[in-house]
């Protein structure tokens, strides 16, 4: 018996709208996760994107209003709720655009720009030792530098000098870094009445931190390279940073207060310490290879500076499963502008976090967790302080902690600019250049150096998502 000619086109119809329900389902199940797994090969020309695989971390992009609320208290007392999205759909997409446009940057993008060698001319000189100061010019000089805009100035003939004294000054009392953050690091007053934090060798330079972003102790290295990037860059705000090797026995000993002094002990032949911080204990203390201890100094800021800390609107939530609403919601930056922001600076304040996210990116710092403006000053500026946890994994890129320059579409002119400077694999050279000076040279590994230039590209790719998005939507210009 032949079946009526109607039953068959119901099947067919049937069958093809379950194939269709099919595909759909793998399409949507199938979207990616941000990491970017780079070809640890990359070559020193530096190939654009080609060789940048996308690792999945199957999520469903769903709606961005999903979201638990978890109560706790504050620091005051203050019962809070927070909220906890599940998903992260705004940072993956993101992320998919901008590495989309990275393998189509336009070819002043990628061109060698002549222009940086007149800018590097003077960074470099300025970084050249050229005189013997006395630690009390020093000082005198380092806090002369700090104004409302700035902690180096852009001409700072002196700078390599200043450097140089940082680092042979002596150590006149070491105190326990109690209270200041989390991680393990030592106070020093030094010769010249200069304060200084020590944050120790942790790692070797080839060590790759793996796990999320803020993995890890905090990189003493780290915070010597993002020193001068930022001198590099024209982000100005970061405290000065040198690389120091410290004999514990001779230099911190014996001017060591009772309760730092407690926390010494011998290991063989290594001289160690415990410190006391939040992670600090006996589980795990940090040796010195005999008496020597490698560390980076940063200067402390000038008494008439007082620091007042804010939470980033861009903090991460730091608990596994769990997305910040940023994450989640593509126009977060809408509700930046109208709460946390305008209480600050405003639009300054904006530009500068865009700045930050920017100079963050560049050194795969995802734990800015909070930043630090100058109290009771008419300043605004954000100081760039704490850059420890950066250059973890020169194989990722975090395109995420971009999120207040795709978010925003808004960016500072001169920074524009100085980023331009640095196209055609530049950027690499210039602060394996002015790291030379460093006394803990090779401060950067070449991996984490070329890390720079595939991660500039991805910055003018998210510049050109932008730049992209407002001439389509006729809305006011990107560039400030
Ligand atoms: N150079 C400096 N000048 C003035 N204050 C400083 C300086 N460096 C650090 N501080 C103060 O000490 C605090 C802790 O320093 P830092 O953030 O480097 O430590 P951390 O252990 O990494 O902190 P966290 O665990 O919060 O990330 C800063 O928030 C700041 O208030
Ligand atoms: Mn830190």
């Amino acid at each position: 018996m032949f079946k009526p000619l109607h039953s068959y086109n119901m099947k067919r119809k049937y069958a093809a709208t379950a194939l269709l329900f099919l595909l759909l389902l793998v399409i949507v199940t199938n979207i990616y996760f941000i990491y970017i797994v780079v070809d640890e090969k990359t070559s020193k020309s530096n190939e654009p994107a080609k060789e940048t695989t996308v690792e999945l971390d199957r999520q469903k992009a769903q709606s961005a209003k999903e979201h638990q609320n978890q109560n706790f208290q504050n620091k005051d007392g203050h019962k809070m709720t927070r909220k906890y999205y599940k998903h992260q759909n705004a940072s993956i997409i993101a992320a998919q655009q901008i590495l989309l446009l990275t393998q189509k940057l336009p070819s002043h993008y990628l061109e060698l720009n002549e222009q940086h060698r007149e800018i590097l001319h003077r960074i470099f000189y300025d970084l050249t030792p050229s005189s013997e100061l006395s630690s009390s010019d020093v000082k005198q000089l380092t806090d002369q530098w700090v104004t409302n805009e700035e902690i180096v100035p852009e001409s700072a003939p002196l700078l390599g000098s200043v450097l140089k004294s940082i680092c042979n000054s002596k150590i006149l009392k070491a105190r326990s870094g109690r209270g200041l953050g989390t991680q393990l690091k030592i106070l020093l007053t030094l010769e010249g009445n200069m304060t200084a934090i020590f944050k120790p060798q942790w790692y070797p330079r080839e060590q790759i931190i793996e796990g999320p972003v803020y993995a890890g102790k905090d990189r003493h290295n780290a915070e010597v390279a993002a020193f001068h990037l930022g001198l590099i860059l024209g982000f100005r705000k970061i405290p000065l940073a040198v690389g120091r090797k410290i004999n514990l026995h001779r230099e911190v000993m014996p001017v060591a207060d009772h309760e730092l002094l407690e926390t010494f002990h011998q290991e063989g032949n290594n001289t160690c310490f415990d410190g006391i911080c939040a992670y600090c204990g006996p589980h795990d203390p940090i040796c010195a290879k005999q008496d020597i201890l490698e560390g980076s100094l940063i200067l402390w800021l000038p008494n008439k500076v007082k620091l007042r800390k804010i939470r980033h609107p861009w903090q991460r939530v730091y608990k596994d499963g769990k997305r910040a609403k940023w994450e989640a919601d593509e126009k977060f930056c809408d509700y930046v502008k109208s709460q946390d922001i305008r209480k600050i600076g405003g639009l300054t304040t904006l530009l500068d976090l865009v700045d930050a996210s920017i100079f963050d990116f560049l050194i795969d710092n995802g734990d800015r967790h909070h930043f630090e403006i100058f109290e009771k000053q008419r300043s605004t500026m954000i100081v760039m302080l704490d850059n420890g946890k950066s250059f973890g994994n020169p194989a990722i890129d975090h395109i995420d902690i971009l999120a207040p320059l795709y978010q925003c579409c808004i960016l500072r002119r001169t920074t524009y600019e100085r980023l331009l400077l640095y196209t055609g694999g530049t950027l690499s050279i210039a602060l394996e250049k002015s790291l030379q000076w460093s006394h803990i040279s090779p401060v950067l590994t070449e991996k984490h150096l070329l890390a720079l230039d595939r991660r500039l590209k991805i910055i003018l790719g998210a510049i050109s998502l932008c730049l992209q998005k407002r001439d389509e939507n006729h809305l006011p210009p990107v560039l400030l």
